[in-house]
């Protein structure tokens, strides 16, 4: 199958990479940030690395939206929630889309689901989560974070059907990827699990400027993603969304995750660091609506969403570290 990747930024190019060397698929990248193409086109192709090591040049395809003519079975779309609108409505004004293509997508948060569906019916959306960390360093230049086959990811339809004959395609393409995917039986409840995820460990590693690792060295760990863990479940509860690790398995996994990716900073910080809006408001400020919605407050997240706004407005006085 051939494959389009919107944003070729880490996931992006985590996915779009994995999928043409380890499974031989196409992959065609669409980009608009113009330092990343003018790299891409110097050094003949994206740096990649593995924790830091063996770095190489992946040769790659790479267009803006209004250069390409290509017509790929499946978009695979990676873009930060706050740049989704804009670049779906530019990607459709440059005549991208088909109605026969399929989309998939795992960014974090929610709300990306309801815009991508004003561009694709509703049956060719494939919905997915991924606990996979990617650091992106410089234009056209990642790391991919953990040992290989840690990969770990979970994937249903938007109109929560059996796979078909195309969804299972994608699945098995991801599996020879080596993105390690998984068939969850319902989206809002898999995509949940890991909002309320990302909830603890890209918020408070934002705040604190922290790797993952460094994080969990506090004691108290723990007791904090268990408050913030019982309300976003709480909220859930009254909502009807059921996720699909319990409480205990959220709480191990914040450990278990964050010692299998101690070096990472969570893809908020990535933002943060550089000076670019984060995604709060769609991870925690998403459990927070959800809550006010079904009469349940979520004083803790809402008090986070404000404590990382915040932050954000600090840097201005000093700037974050750069990652290591
Ligand atoms: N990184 C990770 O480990 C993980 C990330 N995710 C989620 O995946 C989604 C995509 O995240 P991720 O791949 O990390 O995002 P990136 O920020 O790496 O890339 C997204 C887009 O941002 C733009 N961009 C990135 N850096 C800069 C910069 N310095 N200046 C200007 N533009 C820049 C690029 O597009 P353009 O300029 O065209 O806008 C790029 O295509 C998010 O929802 C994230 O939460 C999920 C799991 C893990
Ligand atoms: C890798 C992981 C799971 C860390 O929280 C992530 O989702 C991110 O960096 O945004």
């Amino acid at each position: 199958m051939k494959y389009g990747v919107i944003g070729a930024g880490a996931m992006g190019y985590r996915y779009g990479v994995m999928l043409q060397e380890n499974a031989g698929m196409t992959v065609d990248f669409i980009d608009t940030w113009q330092p990343n193409i003018d790299q891409v086109r110097k050094q003949g192709g994206v740096s990649v690395a593995r924790d830091h090591e063996n770095r190489h040049i992946v040769p790659i395809n790479i267009y803006t939206p209004e250069e390409y003519t290509g017509h790929p079975d499946v978009w695979i779309i990676f873009k930060k929630q706050m740049q989704l609108a804009a670049e779906l409505k530019r990607d459709q004004a440059a005549g991208l889309f088909h109605d026969d293509q399929y989309v998939f997508s795992a960014m974090n948060g929610l709300g990306h689901f309801e815009k991508i569906a004003q561009y694709f019916p509703k049956e060719n959306i494939v919905c997915g989560t991924a606990m996979i960390a990617t650091r992106l360093d410089g234009p056209a230049n990642v790391d991919f974070m953990g040992a290989k086959n840690t990969e770990d990811m979970h994937m249903a339809r938007y109109n929560n059907a059996e796979p078909n004959s195309q969804v299972q395609a994608i699945f098995d393409d991801f599996t020879k990827a080596g993105l390690g995917p998984a068939f969850a039986p319902e989206w809002q409840g898999m995509c949940m699990s890991k909002v309320v995820f990302n909830a603890v460990t890209n918020t408070l590693c934002t705040m604190f400027e922290m790797q993952m690792g460094q994080f969990i060295e506090y004691e108290g760990v723990r007791a904090m993603s268990e408050q913030l863990f019982n309300e976003a479940f709480d909220a859930c509860e009254r909502a009807g969304i059921h996720l699909i690790e319990t409480r205990q398995q959220e709480v191990d996994s914040v450990i278990t995750v964050s010692k299998a990716y101690k070096y990472h900073y969570p893809s908020m910080y990535q933002d943060f660091s550089k000076g670019r809006p984060t995604e709060v408001d769609y991870i925690n400020g998403y459990i927070a609506k959800i809550g006010r919605e079904h009469d349940y407050v979520c004083r803790t997240h809402e008090f986070v969403v404000h404590e990382v706004h915040m932050a954000e407005m600090m840097r201005k006085y000093h700037h974050p570290a750069p990652q290591a």
